[in-house]
């Protein structure tokens, strides 16, 4: 469905593709307890208007629309990250956060700038962690002194970096994305490409810098975006993206304890479709393949991250 040409005083992206309306149930029943840890915000622009140096204009997505995906898809919380268009205003996120009843945590976008104030109201609306964007579409690279200094001054509140790059940019960035003392979330297994073999060089430099760095978690996320022949979660397709999983099930079985999932809706910049979040969901088995492996994905990990509070055992 069309969600209209225009959010606010802003008009969409020409070829914008607007969130799929309706998903299905899923027919996988998710655990209890279970966090899409990656989705987004957008607007409403006429309330939180994008920011002037975004790359992309979305359509809407509020907080109330992602509240209700989640009760349809069966998940129980959020982690709601800071996408590029809207820089590094976090008032939708705040907003967000803070009407979910502690249900959605969040990931912001700070400048070099950010004082220890800001931060410790992020804090307080259920922030816990910055996002570094190295896609060259999405952003204009920011110098590695700047973003040292943004880890020097989240580290004290526990908080840690998402990242998100392409596979081809990984060589280069190696020697940064390991200086970096805390915890860190690589998006989207850093786009692999799915044409090439799993056990070819590119996916084995990501694997050991997994295994060099016990501080490293990714996110098995995003087949839609990553999938060249899918076939694409539409029309009731249980074997979507299959060309995906032996990339995603390598990850969550060689290390189990440091994996995440999320939705990504509403699936900013996809050029070709728009997936069924409801057939996404039914991706999971696939690539975690038990009981075991599917709690710790969708439960476990995501508390560890950010609900440490809610979890009674020590260092679960
Ligand atoms: O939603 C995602 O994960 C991916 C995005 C958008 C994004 O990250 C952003 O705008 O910050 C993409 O690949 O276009």
């Amino acid at each position: 469905m069309a969600h209209g040409d225009t959010t606010g005083d802003f008009e969409k992206s020409p070829g914008w593709l607007d969130w799929y309306d309706g998903p299905s149930t899923p027919a996988f029943t998710l655990p209890e307890g279970a966090v899409d840890a990656h989705c987004h915000v957008f607007g409403p622009g006429g309330q939180f208007p994008y920011a002037p140096e975004r790359k992309y204009t979305p359509c809407d997505a509020s907080a109330d629309q992602l509240f209700a995906l989640r009760d349809q898809l069966g998940f129980e919380r959020n982690v709601i990250v800071q996408a590029t268009c809207h820089g590094a205003d976090n008032r939708a996120l705040v907003d967000a956060l803070q009407r979910s009843n502690g249900r959605a945590r969040g990931v912001a976008t700070v400048r070099r700038d950010v004082t220890a104030e800001q931060l410790a109201e992020l804090h307080a609306a259920g922030v816990r962690g910055v996002r570094f964007n190295f896609v060259k579409r999405l952003v204009d690279r920011v110098p590695t002194d700047s973003l040292e200094e943004i880890v020097a001054k989240i580290a004290p509140l526990g908080w840690h970096v998402v990242i998100y790059f392409e596979a081809e940019d990984l060589p280069e960035l190696y020697g940064f994305f390991s200086s970096i003392p805390t915890d860190v979330v690589v998006d989207h297994m850093g786009r692999p490409d799915v044409t090439k073999d799993p056990d070819g060089p590119e996916f084995a430099l990501f694997l050991q810098f997994m295994r060099e760095n016990p501080n490293v978690w990714t996110k098995v996320s995003c087949p839609e975006r990553l999938s060249v022949t899918g076939p694409r979660a539409l029309d009731g397709e249980q074997h979507a993206y299959t060309d995906v999983v032996p990339f995603a099930r390598r990850v969550v079985e060689e290390f189990p304890g440091r994996v995440l999932w999320g939705t990504d809706w509403p699936h900013p910049n996809l050029k070709d479709h728009m997936p069924d979040d409801g057939l996404l969901v039914d991706y999971i088995p696939r690539i975690a393949t038990t009981p075991e492996l599917q709690r710790q994905l969708l439960v476990e990990n995501p508390r560890r991250l950010y609900w440490p509070e809610s979890l009674n055992t020590q260092g679960a």
